[in-house]
């Protein structure tokens, strides 16, 4: 155990970087992070500048990011980190970008709904992604700000106007909502929290937040009542902090360490490390097609029974819960009517590799996802509308 631990501060401890990091096969990496003097920014550097993925660590805010910066270059990891103050400096710090992280904006106070911050972060949200568009436009956007439901469509319309949108790269982070749903799911379970995977669906308000407990693995027996009081604490975790830190913003550190672990999935993505899958709020559409035929449904056209009874097992391993049963098939392209749908996403070079269905819903669940819709769906035209207006 001791041994393990000095071994990681050993390797944190590296020379740094671009100046003699180790390992040929890590690609340069450029981050940035807008909004990285505040309570999530600052946390968040710290996590990224802790990421070896990452060579070189850009902090943009409008106030403060040079105490930020000094502060957080002064660790002994890879990354090369810079400052940058204010709009005049904001081209520089986006300029090749592999990853652009949005945590900039108002959060709640007690009272408030993430929709009530619409009017400040809507405004901030449209005007970075203006900038990303001009200098950065091949980057990975991992949207933080409030509401995520309306700032990520927001950004698809800045990013359209200015010929540049690639819904490949466009992620809302949904990540908190899935660290929540784990750690309360293993408390009631009363299993190995690391061991715990649970998928959250839906957008990242109130309702439109939906755990899906029923795929929670390790699986456990938990009663009907257990189920929905837990899908509450998830789909209320946000209310719960912000009550807690009553008027001193929402949740910061817990929100770094979850936008931490998606920026390292989508790096690790860019860098071609296969099965990387997480939860985000993207573009749900595979293709524009309503219907998308594959390459195994045609080779079972060829090979007949053969590869319909390796389709049909694999129906069967998912019905039985077996975790990451995929197979190529001819389904309805969406996960649903919804132009923006949390849910599982593989990711790659390109960013979205693949958008992964629901899987098997429980009657719970699927009343859950016919309860969000509505409310989805009018924070979706409502950014749309603001990026048109
Ligand atoms: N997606 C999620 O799960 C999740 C979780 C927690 C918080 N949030 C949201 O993240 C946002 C930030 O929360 P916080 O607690 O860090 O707030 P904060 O007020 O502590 O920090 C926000 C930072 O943004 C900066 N900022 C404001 N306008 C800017 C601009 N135009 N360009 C660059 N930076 C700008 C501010 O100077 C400040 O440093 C809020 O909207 C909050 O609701 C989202
Ligand atoms: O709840 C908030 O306002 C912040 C964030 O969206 C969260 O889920 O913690």
């Amino acid at each position: 155990m001791r041994s393990s631990v000095l071994r990681s501060v050993k390797t944190l401890a590296k020379p740094a970087g671009a100046r003699g990091y180790s390992s040929e096969s890590v690609p340069d990496r450029k981050v940035a992070v807008l909004g990285a003097a505040g309570g999530i920014g600052q946390p968040l550097a710290l996590l990224m500048k802790l990421n070896p993925l990452v060579s070189r660590l850009a902090l943009y805010d409008i106030a403060n990011t040079p105490g930020v910066a000094a502060d957080v270059g002064h660790i002994n990891t890879r990354s090369e980190v810079a400052g940058y103050m204010g709009n005049d400096q904001l081209g520089q710090a986006l300029e090749d970008s592999d990853v652009v992280i949005i945590p900039a904006g108002v959060p709640r106070k007690p009272g408030m709904t993430r929709d009530d911050l619409f009017n400040i972060n809507a405004g901030i949200v449209k005007d970075l992604c203006s900038a990303i568009a001009k200098y950065c436009p091949n980057a990975i956007v991992n949207m933080i700000s409030n509401p995520v439901n309306s700032t990520v469509p927001i950004a698809a319309e800045v990013f359209k106007k200015a010929g540049t949108y690639n819904e490949k790269k466009l992620f809302g982070v949904t990540t908190l909502d899935v660290v929540r749903a784990k750690t309360f799911y293993a408390g009631k379970a009363n299993v190995n929290v690391a061991e715990v995977n649970v998928p959250v669906v839906g957008g990242h308000a109130g309702i439109t937040i939906l755990p899906l407990f029923s795929q929670a693995t390790p699986k456990a027996n938990l009663a009907d009542e257990d189920i929905k009081a837990l899908t509450k604490r998830t789909q209320d975790g946000g209310t719960e902090v912000v009550e807690a830190k009553a008027g001193k913003g929402s949740a910061t550190l817990s929100m770094a360490y979850a936008g931490a672990i998606f920026a390292d999935a989508c790096l690790k993505g860019l860098n071609g490390v296969p099965d990387v899958v997480e939860c985000s709020f993207v573009q749900s559409t595979v293709t524009e097609l309503p219907f998308f035929a594959s390459k195994l449904v045609l080779l079972s056209l060829l090979c007949g029974s053969y590869a319909g009874a390796i389709f049909a097992d694999a129906c069967l391993k998912g019905l039985n819960g077996v975790p990451d049963v995929v197979e190529c098939s001819f389904v309805q392209s969406t996960v649903t009517e919804l132009p923006f749908f949390a849910s599982k996403v593989r990711l790659g070079k390109n960013g979205v590799e693949e958008v992964l269905g629901l899987g098997p819903l429980s009657d719970f669940e699927q009343e859950g996802l016919e309860k969000l819709k509505p409310e989805l769906k009018a924070s979706i035209e409502k950014g749309v509308k603001f990026a048109n207006a």
